[in-house]
């Protein structure tokens, strides 16, 4: 089948601050696009999107997921072992990793979460207009999660500016990545010696990965690269996972008022903004071989850039798309990937917002948007940069 080739920039900075618009040429466009600018092939809809994810033979991660081909050019880092290793090496570091982040180590730790969001929710309740992004989205996850990594006190600063790095770094050498690399550079270095088995913790995820070096599961260098994979993606994400949540309910204030009349509701909420929200735009696989999909044949050492948040909203999959809608049954949704690769901190990312949504619910009679939101532009994530609100008292 003829395929579209279109000129469409999916990094350019307007595409990036508001992406959803353009997502239905492409969808339209066919089931395979070919974007000119980047030579690469685009895959926008669910159907085809959610079979790439999981056929991870011929769709590889080893390649890279972004648009850099390892197998051409040098990582800007040693690559990740698990985001960038297919099987039999993310068979072993993935399955470690899970045990590490496990669901009764997570549950154990609800009891504290659930306190500091009450907490923090408290301070910001009826204080006028505060900024949903830095003094919750941000302030919350930097509360909880570098503890339960076991990460050294002093630097703390560093992990958004490095994550801010980690994901610009999966789109093109542009202005973004140049800025966020020299403005990341300390961030970085930071983060490296922090992943050292001596710089952590002796209770924590960090020490864990070491435990199972000791047991043999992996080596030393291994381990401090996987424990860098906590740091790399587990603070950026959940930030913008808890801002898009607040900000959904800023657009839509009548789903605000369903889940107080119905606060049972607060897991589907949750699920429903990870649909609608978006936070992880897009990413990469290589093709192994080559691959045919929806009737075009996709040449071997193809880069191929799925489009998440497109899929998560394509209308061939999803009634009305575009709209949040908290009764929604948005499971399926491709928010955390799919497949071998799904995101291994799904559940750390669902139960930070349920603390913090829960918290909300408790406290919270109307979240009142106070002020037009502003996006952090990233060649990945779906970031806000500011979000005024105004939480009423209940
Ligand atoms: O292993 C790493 O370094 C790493 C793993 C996962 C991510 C990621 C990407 C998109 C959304 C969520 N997580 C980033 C980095």
């Amino acid at each position: 089948m003829k395929i579209s080739a279109l000129d469409f920039d999916p990094y350019d900075e307007a595409v990036l601050t508001d992406p959803f618009p353009h997502h239905e040429r492409l969808r339209e466009a066919g089931p395979v696009v070919w974007l000119e600018r980047y030579q690469c092939y685009g895959l926008a809809r669910f159907a085809e999107v959610r079979d790439a994810l999981d056929d991870w033979k011929t769709f590889v991660s080893s390649r890279g997921v972004g648009l850099a081909d390892f197998a051409t050019e040098q990582p800007w880092r040693p690559p990740s072992l698990l985001l960038e290793a297919d099987p039999p090496l993310h068979e072993r570091t993935r399955g470690l990793m899970n045990k590490v982040a496990s669901l009764p180590s997570l549950k154990a730790r609800q009891p504290e979460w659930r306190a500091k969001a009450a907490a923090l929710v408290g301070e910001l309740v009826g204080r006028g207009t505060v900024d949903a992004v830095a003094d919750l989205s941000e302030a919350f996850p930097l509360s909880i999660f570098p503890d339960m990594i076991g990460l050294r006190d002093e630097g703390r600063e560093n992990l958004i500016p490095y994550a801010t790095t980690v994901f610009n770094a999966f789109g093109p050498r542009n202005a973004l990545l140049e800025q966020s690399m020299s403005q990341a550079a300390a961030a970085t270095a930071w983060v490296a010696e922090s992943c050292k088995r001596e710089f952590l913790k002796p209770d924590g995820w960090g020490r864990e990965v070491y435990a199972a070096a000791d047991r043999g599961d992996c080596s030393e260098d291994e381990a401090e690269r996987l424990v860098r994979s906590f740091l790399s993606a587990g603070v950026d994400t959940t930030v913008n996972g808890i801002a898009n949540l607040v900000f959904a309910f800023t657009q839509f204030p009548d789903e605000w008022r369903k889940l107080k009349e119905k606060p049972e509701l607060y897991r589907k909420a949750i699920e429903e903004s990870l649909r609608w929200g978006g936070v992880a735009q897009t990413f990469y696989r290589t093709t192994s071989r080559d691959a045919d999909v929806s009737g075009t044949t996709i040449p071997e050492g193809s880069k191929v850039l799925l489009f998440l948040a497109s899929a998560n909203r394509d209308p061939r999959r999803w009634d009305d798309p575009d709209r949040f809608d908290i009764d929604r049954n948005a499971s399926g949704h491709v928010g955390f990937g799919f497949g071998i690769h799904q995101c291994l901190g799904q559940m750390v990312a669902r139960y930070e917002a349920e603390a913090v949504l829960t918290a909300l619910v408790e406290q919270v009679a109307e979240i009142r948007a106070a002020g037009p939101a502003t996006r952090r532009p990233n060649n990945t994530l779906y970031a806000l940069g500011t979000l005024p609100v105004e939480l009423v008292a209940a």
